[in-house]
């Protein structure tokens, strides 16, 4: 079976030698033969291993127990492990994602964070043949993209580099025979086993069937999807080269159509087109709400013999036809720019209705562990007044644990904030315009360090 993942690292370039490569380690059958087998061309390869695991903190201890098996495997190894607790139910209910939704979230987060911190650029997870199998029958039965229906890339571009899935190429059957051959202990997740979710349902009933009657399905459906991704993209550069003759401006927020030009083209180039658009301003993250419908509306809205009209899109993009022009717009939604003093001691709240809380500890507990939601801050660094305001043109910031520093907007972008919601996010700055922290997503090196002994200040945001 290895001889096939060497092959498909090989045919798709996913691992050049010398590369950093953190793996995305859950403790499961599949990640755990990832890292075995990482661990076995290691050497060989000039590798440099690192190995990152969320948890999800959805089954109490045995969600913990998981976190101490992978670190002890990581340690057999000798290599780097690095983990986070998540509390994903409290982060769901407040943003109101589904739990796989926010877990998914919580896990791409950290994984970008271990990549920063470690200046890796390649990310490999297990997904596997069965998995890719699974994923395109669901989004067959669901409606999907033609980009949707190729289903899991074996390479796409994520943070600073590259997610690779070198398991595609085998199925889940040859996974557990690997396990077996080498030995290897690993954690189950009872969750699988529920029938309640419909992967886990196609999986169980349908999946052993389609087996049965095609003993090569994986193989097929995994040249199926190769073929499509081909396709795909040779029709995207065509889309984007003719697009350009379409687009008459465009912005993060905003991108306005030439309705003519664009009825012109080929309908499948109209169709990637809107893709391409819509990725855009969506940053990569189309909602799931957003289904074939709404792009046949959109057709029909600008072949309509009426000069204008207005469709609403998920997360509050507007599509107005006006003439000959068609806009996609979130700018309705822009909040008014604000910015406030922070009291110390005190409490501020927000346009959001979200509210800071600050206090002052005179010494600092090493032990304390600000919460996702809090900050502790180092007084000895910070200028005050400290103030709350929304993202200004430009912002930059410090990042804690690395020399380096980076655009608020490249933050906002890789935690896939939505351009609606990024003008009223609060940013924390100091007398200086230092930014200190920007609540939930990033800390500064102005929050305490081993080295802090007091006075500390602490900036809790919560919902009013
Ligand atoms: N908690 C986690 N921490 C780190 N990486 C994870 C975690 N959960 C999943 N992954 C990564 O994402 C891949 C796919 O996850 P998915 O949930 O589909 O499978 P899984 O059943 O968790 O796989 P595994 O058999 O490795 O547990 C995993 O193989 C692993 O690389």
């Amino acid at each position: 079976m290895w001889n096939n993942v060497s092959a498909f690292i090989q045919k798709h370039n996913l691992l050049p030698e010398g590369s950093k490569v953190v793996i995305g380690v859950s403790g499961g059958a599949d990640s755990i033969s990832l890292l075995h087998f990482f661990d076995t061309i290691r050497v060989e390869k000039h590798l440099e291993l690192i190995v990152a695991h969320v948890d999800h903190m959805f089954r109490g201890r045995q969600s913990e127990e998981d976190m101490l098996f992978v670190k002890e495997e990581c340690e057999k190894r000798c290599i780097p492990f690095e983990a986070s607790q998540i509390d994903v139910l409290s982060y769901q209910r407040e943003n109101k994602w589904s739990a796989q939704v926010a877990a998914r979230k919580c896990r791409y987060s950290f994984y970008q964070e271990v990549m920063e911190k470690h200046q890796a650029n390649l990310l490999a997870l297990g997904h596997h043949g069965d998995d890719q199998v699974e994923t395109m029958l669901m989004r067959l039965g669901r409606g999907s993209s033609i980009k949707g229906y190729a289903g899991i890339l074996p390479k796409r571009q994520f943070g600073r580099g590259w997610i690779i899935r070198p398991l595609l190429s085998v199925t889940k059957e040859e996974v557990l025979d690997y396990v077996k051959e080498n030995g290897l202990s690993y954690r189950h997740d009872p969750s699988n086993d529920k029938d309640a979710y419909r992967r886990n349902r196609l999986r169980h009933h349908v999946l052993p069937l389609l087996k049965d009657e095609f003993p090569s399905l994986n193989e097929k459906f995994q040249a199926f999807s190769e073929h499509l991704q081909d396709d795909n993209s040779y029709l995207e550069e065509l889309t984007k080269k003719e697009w350009n003759k379409v687009i008459k401006t465009k912005n993060e927020s905003r991108v306005v159509l030439r309705i003519k030009p664009l009825l012109l083209m080929a309908k499948p180039l109209q169709r990637r087109g809107f893709q391409l658009i819509l990725n855009y301003l969506y940053n990569n993250e189309i909602p799931p709400s957003l289904s074939s419908i709404h792009i046949d509306n959109l057709l029909s809205l600008l072949e309509s013999e009426h000069p204008s009209g207005m469709l609403h899109f998920p997360d509050d993009l507007q599509v107005t036809r006006s003439y000959n022009d068609c806009t996609f717009s979130f700018e309705n939604e822009r909040a008014i720019p604000f910015r406030a003093m922070i009291e110390v001691p005190g409490k501020i709240t927000l346009p959001t209705d979200d509210v800071i809380i600050s206090e002052v500890w005179t010494h600092y507990n090493h032990e304390v562990q600000p919460e996702k939601n809090q900050a502790i801050l180092d007084l000895s660094k910070v200028a005050f007044p400290l103030q709350v305001r929304s993202r200004l043109n430009g912002d930059r910031m410090k990042l804690k644990g690395t020399a380096g520093s980076k655009k608020l907007k490249s933050i906002f972008i890789e935690a896939k904030i939505p351009i609606a919601k990024r003008d009223s996010w609060p940013i924390i700055v100091d007398a200086n315009e230092n930014v200190l922290w920007v609540p939930m997503l990033k800390r500064s090196p102005f929050e305490v360090t081993e080295e802090t002994m007091g006075p500390v200040l602490v900036l809790t945001i919560k919902k009013s």
